[in-house]
């Protein structure tokens, strides 16, 4: 399981830890993993490869210089440019020593910062040591002037990039985009969340020892899948594995009825049951044999396609009190699940309509919308998009780290729809039926995009091969 804390979180672990060890003990460990961390990303060593140090005021670009005296003792020519008034002054020294060279504000400041750029371009990377967790979101405009001019040199951002918020994945303002981001101690909600995950790049954990408590936000690795899915118990039947029920897809979207079906019917519980009109019962038959009609389920999925008779597919599965799912039309009537055991299935647009904000708002701040609709619905929320949501009515939440663009295809929703469904009647809770679903379907939409373009149905023909490897 990948964990993200807090700044408060780490704050007080880091509190806990500077009490107990040699001062500075910290900052060497987050050196040494950083300058580690650019050595590999440098590919051929650091002799004679030329690194800039972009430093701010605090202890972020402490580690960032000296990490770079690292770096220059084992060759590689080292500039920092200090961007406030004030930097890290054993670190200064450390650099200086190490034979690095250090300019001030007032030389990096000269014009926008573009004439300090191009009179030292040839940089092989630049390191991102202006903020970490104590700043602020955004960048003063001269550190902004500064990027832009060194835009196409590799960035590696020191715990993260700079101008991002830790703590909520959320920008405000210019930001650094890395190509890698090497943190310390934990990850951090901005490692996992977007927007601001998307400016992290590749993410490098260095382990400063840090006793962490528990984490609110986490994102499963395949081994949590692997050890989180049902498995059939040697004496199991059908019934004892579970009967997943589909109430989607109508005469106009028959293929919505399919999809959701196809995903039910990924072998994770022991049954299909369809209800439905009976020429759409009709084509799923024909589509999976083994699904049969209406009857007793341990978990509805509803709402796909279903159009005018969203409410009733919705009130109808409501009746039998088991867990549900609530996708697409039956999203308009979520306010009906409050307390009982259910996930929604939103995309951004359809959460925007839930909460009475526009989709780009929604995207802005996934996380913080997913928590809210989750405390307001009283139900765990999928909030689909690039890095999905999965949020629990106490705040707890899980982000899907697998997933390609590729699954920005319609009818990939239904299919999810089915498969957190079959996760559900297999005896899952909630939060992880939705977090292992969301996990599984992004997966097999990786592995499916492996041969080239996919349609949704392609989804749903990789999730064998896909469980089969977990
Ligand atoms: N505390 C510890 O034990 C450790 C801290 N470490 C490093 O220390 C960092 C935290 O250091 P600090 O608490 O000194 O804080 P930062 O270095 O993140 O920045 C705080 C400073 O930046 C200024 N600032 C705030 N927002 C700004 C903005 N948007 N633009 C420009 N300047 C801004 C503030 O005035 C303040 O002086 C971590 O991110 C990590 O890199 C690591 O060395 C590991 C150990
Ligand atoms: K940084």
């Amino acid at each position: 399981m990948i964990r993200a804390h807090t700044v408060e979180q780490v704050r007080a672990a880091e509190a806990d830890l500077l009490a107990r060890l040699p001062e500075g003990t910290l900052m060497q460990r987050a050196a040494h993993g950083l300058a580690h961390a650019v050595v590999d990303l440098l590919g051929s060593g650091a002799y004679g490869r030329r690194v800039l140090l972009l430093v701010g005021s605090g202890d972020n670009g402490g580690d960032a210089l000296y990490a770079g005296a690292l770096l220059a003792r084992r060759g590689a020519q080292v500039e920092a440019w200090l961007l406030s008034d004030t930097a890290h002054e054993r670190g200064v020294a450390a650099l200086r020593a190490a034979g690095g060279r250090v300019r001030h504000r007032e030389v990096t400041r000269s014009g926008d910062g573009r004439r300090a750029a191009s009179s030292t371009c040839g940089y092989d990377v630049v390191v991102d040591g202006i903020v970490g967790i104590g700043g602020r979101p955004g960048l003063r405009p001269a550190a902004a002037a500064v990027l832009d001019a060194l835009a196409g040199i590799p960035v590696v951002a020191v715990d993260l990039p700079s101008g991002v918020d830790a703590d909520t994945g959320e920008l405000e303002g210019p930001h650094v985009t890395a190509d890698l981001t090497v943190t310390f101690g934990t990850h951090k909600p901005c490692h996992l969340a977007d927007p601001a995950a998307a400016a992290c790049g590749a993410i490098h954990l260095v382990d400063i020892g840090l006793d962490l408590p528990e984490a609110l936000l986490e994102a499963l690795q395949p081994s949590d899948v692997a050890a989180l899915l049902p498995r059939p118990v040697p004496d199991a039947h059908k019934y004892t594995r579970g009967v997943v029920g589909v109430r989607a897809g109508s005469a106009t979207y028959p293929g919505a009825a399919l999809l959701s079906v196809s995903g039910a019917a990924c072998g994770l519980a022991g049954m299909v049951r369809y209800d439905g009109d009976d020429p759409v019962l009709d084509l799923v038959r024909a589509a999976h044999p083994e699904v049969v009609g209406p009857g007793r389920v341990q978990a509805w999925v509803v709402g796909s396609g279903s159009a005018a008779g969203a409410e009733s597919a919705l009130r109808a599965s409501l009746a039998d009190a088991v867990p549900l799912v609530v996708d697409a039309d039956a999203l308009a009537f979520a306010d009906l699940v409050a307390g009982r055991p259910a996930v929604l299935t939103p995309h951004a647009g359809e959460l925007g309509q839930m909460l009475g904000e526009e989709r780009e708002v929604i995207e802005s701040a996934p996380l913080r919308f997913a928590r809210r609709a989750a405390e307001q619905y009283d139900a765990v929320v999928l909030l689909k998009g690039r890095r999905s949501v999965i949020a629990r009515p106490d705040g707890r939440a899980r982000v899907t780290l697998s997933g390609t663009p590729w699954l920005a295809t319609a009818g990939a929703g239904d299919v999810l729809g089915g498969l957190v469904g079959a996760l559900l009647a297999a005896g899952l809770d909630p939060f992880d039926a939705a977090s292992v679903g969301s996990w599984l379907h992004g997966a097999a939409g990786t592995l499916a995009a492996q041969r080239g373009p996919i349609v949704a149905s392609d989804v749903a023909v990789a999730l064998p091969a896909l469980l089969g490897s977990l």
